[in-house]
């Protein structure tokens, strides 16, 4: 999984045009959304990735320790196919993100946002600008324990 983490003044999105054959289903809440000082979690999933709760749980873990570092009011989960060159298909993708969108939820002690899979977007950003402001992840899942 590949994560580009940006501590935003302000953030919003709308939704424009479909981006995949079966986009996730648009409800009004999904079709736009804002935060101010959040931070915006550009989220590529990997054709290795999984939805094990220890993978998502350390993901989960690694993007609210940097939310709790720049004191962020939110988190803005942001489904982002432009990080990595071995994506996961759709399918796979969006059982990722929401699974780690719930797990977020769970661990988080501030509000946790997302925006629409497989959708184009409009979308501005004000990043902050302080050296914390503009992080990159690569975490991937963990071999299993040797046999
Ligand atoms: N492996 C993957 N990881 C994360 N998101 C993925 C994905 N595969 C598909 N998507 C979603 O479908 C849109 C078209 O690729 C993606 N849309 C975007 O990436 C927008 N910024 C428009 O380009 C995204 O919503």
């Amino acid at each position: 999984m590949r994560l580009l983490l940006i501590h935003a003044r302000s953030f919003s999105f709308e939704v424009r045009d479909k981006a995949v054959e079966n986009p996730e289903p648009l409800t009004e809440e999904l079709k736009r959304g804002s935060a101010d000082n959040t931070l915006v979690v550009f989220t590529t999933v990997e054709e290795n990735d999984n939805d094990s709760p220890s993978f998502l749980e350390r993901v989960a873990d690694d993007v609210l320790d940097v939310a709790g570092k720049v004191k962020a009011s939110s988190v803005f989960l942001y489904p982002y196919a432009h990080l990595s060159p071995n994506l996961a298909p759709p399918p796979k993708a969006i059982t990722i993100l929401n699974a780690l969108y719930e797990t977020l939820k769970g661990k988080a002690s501030i509000p946790v946002y997302r925006a629409p899979f497989g959708w184009y977007k409009a979308f501005n950003i004000s990043c902050l600008g302080h050296p914390l402001s503009e992080l990159s992840r690569t975490i991937t899942p963990q071999e299993s324990a040797p046999q």
